[in-house]
């Protein structure tokens, strides 16, 4: 359901009535004794910018150098020029960067307030699906503000815990990076250190504006004062500015209605009109489709045993549908041996920050991950991605294979199909194809074409699976088998010397 002043929004903001193509005057026939006029050279493209050009500042300069990032990446130089003149609404493939593109122009801003020795304020707000990607985002900051040696008060909004310590501590803050929950919880604590920021940034947009969040950021928005809720009206003074990887036409529709002076940038050929910037994104990223039977379950397990014995390189994320799924994988997984976790939305939030902390320094081989992971994510290490089951969106699969093959690494992507799941693999397939993937045609034949408003049902609610595992499983043995080691594949021993001795630790 539409939120009703995202939806007042929305009526007022009408697309633009196609105008008829102006006539052409008839083209002049040339006098038969004339030459044909010569075709000029197309005009080379202008260089691409480079960082000096974009962010002068010789303190960010120092810190680029110092995170040996060294040229823009396509979207950084689309996007940072417009950062302070337009709202930017950028659509770039996972791992191409996007990050940067708003930590860096908001940096530059926090600099120039702060050479104007103007009072701390909040200046800027940016809102993001997850704890763990308000972590990662709070993470980025605070290492280049640290490079540039710049003091600026960092609020990372992504528990109950944060914000009491706020609260408890009501310091003035100059950026806010939260959950669109959390933000709407610390109004009053906002109000007290702004105005109104200057810079909204919605990273995962289109998830953000998905019917999951966008009652929330809604609220979000208006504490803002981005949408004032008495009269519908945005305030022009502000710029708001939107990332992803993949948005649906519908969602930039209304993306453009909370928007002035939009500029959309898309950075790689787009598949799905316009709805995933796809190709870039997936060229290092090997996708294989692997068909398990028509038992379901067990021929899945089945599946993730032998190709974490045989042949896939840690570390490894491996992607369920639902969390009771990842529980019971966990239990199936736990009685191998092999040096596993679980994370998803019924943890807390200490258990899930240990649990992806681990995962980072390569005490954990496999994370078993609802799509709360799937989005943002920063893995360098990741080499593979098992879709144990298949998403019920092809966003979902652009967003979780995205997590490997990261700003030019190798990745692959496994996912793992049976007959049950022809129907949902249709688009994904497609997806895949779309981005330059190998897919057996009976592939492409067999996965079924889905009707719109069927893939919205499919996305709010995913089909029924039986219990991973089936029979004989050690999730139906109570724990009575003995445990084996698997030791997947790795050409990189996991850091942190655990490799063998760390015991995976059952938490549900
Ligand atoms: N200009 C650059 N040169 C080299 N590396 C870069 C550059 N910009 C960003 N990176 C690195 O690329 C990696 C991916 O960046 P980032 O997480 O911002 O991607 P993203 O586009 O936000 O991906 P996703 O859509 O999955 O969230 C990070 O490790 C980051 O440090």
């Amino acid at each position: 359901m539409l939120h009703d002043p995202l939806r007042a929004l929305m009526r007022g903001c009408r697309r633009a009535p196609k105008q008829p193509a102006p006539k052409q005057p008839a083209p002049e026939q040339p006098a038969p004794e004339q030459p044909a006029p010569e075709r000029a050279a197309p005009a080379a493209p202008p260089p691409a910018p480079t960082f000096a050009e974009l962010l002068p500042d010789a303190r960010i300069q120092s810190a680029l150098h110092a995170l040996q990032v060294r040229a823009p990446t396509a979207i950084q130089a689309a996007v940072i020029p417009h950062f302070h003149t337009n709202d930017v609404l950028a659509v770039a493939p996972t791992g191409s960067g996007k990050t940067l593109c708003y930590v860096l122009p908001l940096l530059t801003h926090h600099l120039q307030l702060a050479q104007r020795q103007q009072p701390p304020r909040c200046h800027s707000v940016i809102l993001a699906p997850t704890h763990e990607l308000v972590n990662q985002i709070a993470r980025v900051l605070e290492r280049v503000l640290k490079l540039t040696h710049t003091r600026a008060h960092v609020r990372a909004l992504n528990s109950k815990q944060a914000l009491a310590a706020w609260n408890s501590a009501p310091n003035a803050v100059n950026f806010v990076i939260a959950t669109p929950q959390r933000l709407v919880a610390a109004a009053q604590l906002l109000k007290s250190s702004s105005s109104t920021p200057d810079f909204i940034v919605l990273d995962e947009a289109d998830e953000l504006l998905s019917d999951k969040f966008l009652p929330q950021v809604d609220d979000a928005l208006h504490v803002c004062g981005v949408v004032n809720k008495a009269n519908n009206h945005k305030h022009g003074s502000q710029r708001m500015h939107m990332f992803s990887a993949t948005m649906a036409p519908a969602v930039a529709h209304l993306a453009r209605c909370l928007m002035n002076d939009m500029k959309r940038v898309t950075v790689g050929a787009s598949a799905y009109g316009g709805s995933f910037a796809v190709d870039e994104a997936v060229k290092h990223i090997e996708q294989r489709f692997v068909f398990v039977g028509g038992r379901a379950e067990q021929g899945k397990v089945m599946a993730v045993r032998n190709l974490l014995r045989n042949g896939v390189q840690a570390p490894v994320l491996l992607f369920v549908q639902s969390k009771e799924r990842a529980a019971q994988l966990f239990r199936e997984l736990l009685y191998d041996g092999v040096h596993v976790d679980a994370i998803h939305s019924d943890r807390t939030v200490a258990a899930r920050e240990t649990a992806v902390q681990r995962f980072r320094e390569g005490n954990t081989w496999v994370l078993i991950a609802t799509d709360v992971l799937s989005r943002g994510l920063d893995f360098l290490a990741v080499r593979t991605v098992i879709n144990y089951d298949v998403p019920s969106s092809a966003a979902a699969y652009v967003h979780r294979i995205g997590r490997c093959g990261r700003n030019g690494r190798h990745g692959v992507a496994l996912s793992l199909f049976t007959e049950e799941d022809l129907k949902l693999i249709g688009a994904v397939v497609r997806v895949a194809r779309a981005s330059g993937a190998l897919v057996p045609e009976w592939l492409l034949r067999a996965g079924g074409r889905v009707r719109a408003d069927e893939v919205r049902r499919l996305e709010r609610r995913p089909p029924k699976r039986a219990a991973v595992g089936g029979p004989n499983m050690a999730s139906v043995g109570g724990g009575r088998r003995k445990r084996r080691r698997v030791q997947p594949q790795s050409q990189q021993q996991p850091r942190g010397g655990a490799r063998g001795g760390t015991e995976a630790r059952a938490h549900d």
